[in-house]
């Protein structure tokens, strides 16, 4: 398969032609560069030149177990292939590459991210060189077992047991339960050989917590399941349907006492204890993957948004005007504010997750020399950016589905694919709502932490209880910015307030939590969209010395229709904590249906930069070429119905009703 551009509709043409900016530049931007751009662009040719990796007929049409090989069989040639080019797996995660392809939930992704992650961030030196090696060359494979059926969240509450035999030096690994029964584990039904087990550890009869286990599942030769333990797939699900989302059952089974992970805390031969320097340094997988998981769900934002924006422009309906020829849908303002406003928390996304991917390495490197200072704060903007990513996805998905009418919810569009698929999103990896929880832990204690005198660190350093007065003018970006940080301090003040109060009137500290946690999660997801506005804010204002006026224009706007929007949808707050008042609100208003319109003669411009290719893209109404109807026909002359002019069902259930006497 070679790319080759097709010539466009005359609508794209026509809005292709109002570009006034540079797209490239934009596209390396979003990349991370120009360099990352390029090595990207290589990866993706390798890749489209690879015919095997892409589907003929769609998986919706397949067995659940045809859909299943078929998703390993391109996962396999993805891998052999980026080794063949010299690439790795890892390359095409981090280029987001290999995700384009394998989206319909894929057995080898828990592989490549968090067993890998596990090996990596988790082991002593002696595991590390004997299993990353093996991981790294898929001679085991494996997957990240936690979750229960009895609890997912509360890892603490795990009922899997890892108890030490000193006299085998062994760990003896079981599920007592049925709630025990390890459940979701992505790849754990069918493809894995190994996984990383959540267990409790038991020594001497005490329980010590959940610790991280390298356990074997299946023979490396025969693939089958080994004596002990008992394994399977979950069956259908919402979406990814092509992964193999497993059980686990241990009776009783033996592992050596070296397949404890042992690079945090430690178990030595005659079964005694050492602690590790901080007691989530277990969670560290979980912590990396949220971070991933906030480009993840820009990423697929992104591609609803291409979808959705494209078609807008191609897609013609009603009269604006009456008598006047059918406008483009984007015209319409209100398909403007489905449409930008997302389009705008992509970008503000990409540029949050960048930051957090460096507090991310700032972090793991202090862990390295002993630090553990700043875990307290990455585990709060991980958990907040993880929520508000996936919710944003979620919700920007859907609104394209919507945006686009009955053909959003066409199979052959690939919104409803992508929005399953990023669904899932909130559920895993952590609840969203449990994540906003721990957000607002650590928002409560800073809080308090300040009225104590203490400086606060710099993600929280705005909630200072006596914070400088902003010098920047209302209307400014940094000025309502500004306004929406004295609304989260009002928000988490108020919520101290009556967590006080309630303790005061003899409610337990836990009853008082619980009965102010509606708006505790609040103050969390408004804490959490302050700092990614500070975030795009800061972004564009550092690139504003390095690009073209014309990008740079383009950002800009784009940061303040997120800001504008932001403070409208916190209008109530902000009038309560009068950091605006009603005339700023309605000014604002004002600007930001001006926005729309300004943003709109460029907006397929924008998406364009976003630069994810046609076969990437997998959409009958978001290709380049604006072809949507010929597309959409096409896609459904392949229905296996349509083989025949008369099915089978005719002759067996709709005959025999039509002959019936009734
Ligand atoms: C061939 C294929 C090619 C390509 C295919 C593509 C594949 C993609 C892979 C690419 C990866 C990278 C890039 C993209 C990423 C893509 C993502 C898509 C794929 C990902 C698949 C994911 C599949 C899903 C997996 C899972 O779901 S695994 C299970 C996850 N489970 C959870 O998250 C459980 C949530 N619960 C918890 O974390 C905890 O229980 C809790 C935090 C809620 C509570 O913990 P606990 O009870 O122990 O603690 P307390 O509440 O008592 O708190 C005590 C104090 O400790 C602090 N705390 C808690 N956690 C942490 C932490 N982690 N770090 C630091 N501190 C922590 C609390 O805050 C308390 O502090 P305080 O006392 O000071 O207040
Ligand atoms: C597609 C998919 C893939 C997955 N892959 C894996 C995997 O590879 N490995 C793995 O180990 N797990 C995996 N999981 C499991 C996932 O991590 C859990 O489902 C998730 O952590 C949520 O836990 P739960 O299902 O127990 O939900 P619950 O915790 O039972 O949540 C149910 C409801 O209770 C609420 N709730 C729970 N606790 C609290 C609280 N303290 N305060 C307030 N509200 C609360 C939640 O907000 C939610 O509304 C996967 C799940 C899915 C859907």
């Amino acid at each position: 398969m070679s790319v080759v551009v097709p010539e466009c509709c005359d609508d794209l043409k026509r809005e292709r032609g109002r570009c006034l900016f540079n797209k490239e530049e934009l596209t390396n931007i979003l990349d991370g560069g120009p360099k990352l751009t390029e090595k990207r662009r290589r990866i993706e040719k390798m890749l489209i030149n690879t015919p095997e990796l892409f589907d003929d007929v769609s998986p919706d049409y397949l067995s659940h177990e045809d859909r299943y090989s078929n998703e390993l069989r391109k996962a396999t040639q993805l891998m052999t292939t980026l080794e063949k080019n010299g690439f790795t797996y890892n390359d095409a995660v981090t280029t987001g590459t290999g995700l384009w392809l394998l989206m319909d939930g894929n057995p080898l992704s828990l592989h490549i991210s968090m067993f890998l992650d596990t090996i990596k961030g988790q082991s002593n030196p002696q595991q590390l060189q004997e299993w990353l090696p093996l991981a790294e060359k898929f001679k085991i494979i494996g997957t990240y077992a936690q979750t229960e059926l009895g609890h997912g969240t509360f890892v603490r509450g795990l009922e899997t047991t890892a108890t030490y035999d000193s006299t085998t030096k062994e760990f003896v690994l079981h599920s007592p339960t049925i709630t025990a029964t390890k459940w979701w584990p992505g790849a754990l039904g069918k493809t894995s050989n190994h996984a990383v087990v959540m267990a409790q550890l038991y020594l001497g009869g005490k329980c010590y917590g959940p610790h991280i286990f390298m356990v074997q599942l299946r023979d490396l030769e025969t693939h089958r399941t080994l004596p002990g333990i008992v394994v399977g797939e979950i069956g259908p699900r919402l979406g990814m349907n092509s992964n193999d989302n497993g059980f686990l059952q241990f009776n009783h089974h033996r592992i050596p006492l070296t397949n404890m992970f042992m690079k945090h805390s430690q178990v030595t031969e005659d079964g005694k204890y050492v602690k590790p320097l901080h007691s989530k340094l277990s969670y560290g997988t979980m912590v990396q993957t949220r971070v991933g998981i906030v480009y993840h769900a820009s990423r697929e934002l992104s591609r609803a948004l291409i979808i959705a924006i494209r078609y807008s422009a191609v897609r013609h309906q009603s009269e604006m005007v009456p008598g006047d020829p059918e406008p483009q849908i984007l015209d319409y303002q209100t398909q403007q504010y489905k449409l930008l406003p997302h389009l705008a928390s992509f970008f503000a996304l990409r540029f949050s997750a960048r930051a957090l991917l460096e507090v991310f390495i700032g972090t793991s490197a202090g862990l390295g020399s002993g630090k553990m200072n700043m875990l307290p704060e990455l585990h709060a903007l991980s958990s907040g950016l993880k929520a508000v990513a996936t919710n944003d996805a979620v919700k920007g998905t859907d609104i394209c589905r919507l945006a686009c009418g009955g053909h959003g919810y066409l199979s052959s569009s690939n919104l409803p694919r992508i929005y399953t698929a990023i669904a899932a999103g909130i559920t895993y990896e952590g609840e969203n709502t449990v994540l906003f929880l721990q957000v607002a832990r650590y928002l409560i204690k800073s809080f308090r932490a300040s009225s104590q005198g203490q400086t606060l660190p710099f993600s929280v350093s705005y909630l200072r209880v006596q914070p400088p007065s902003s010098h920047a003018p209302l209307m400014s970006d940094r000025g309502l910015v500004d306004a929406l940080g004295a609304g989260v301090r009002w928000m988490v003040g108020e919520a101290e307030r009556r967590l006080q109060q309630l303790v005061d009137s003899g409610h337990s500290p836990h009853a008082a939590w619980n009965a102010c946690s509606v708006h505790l999660v609040q103050c969390a997801d408004a804490h959490t969209r302050y700092y990614i506005c500070e975030q795009f804010v800061d972004a564009v204002s550092k690139l504003g010395e390095t690009v073209s006026s014309g990008v740079h224009e383009v950002l800009r706007q784009l940061c303040r229709l997120y800001i504008l929007h932001r403070v409208i949808q916190t209008a109530g707050i902000l009038l309560r904590c009068g950091a605006v008042d009603g005339k700023a609100l309605t000014s604002i208003e004002e600007e930001e249906c001006h926005l729309l319109a300004t943003l709109r003669i460029q907006a397929v411009s924008i998406v364009d930069a976003i630069d994810i290719k046609d076969v990437f893209l997998k959409s009958t109404l978001g290709a380049w070429d604006g072809n949507v109807y010929q597309r959409i026909y096409e896609e459904a002359q392949k229905s296996p119905l349509n083989k025949s002019d008369v099915t089978q069902g005719y002759y067996q259930y709709l005959r025999p009703l039509m002959k019936a006497n009734l």
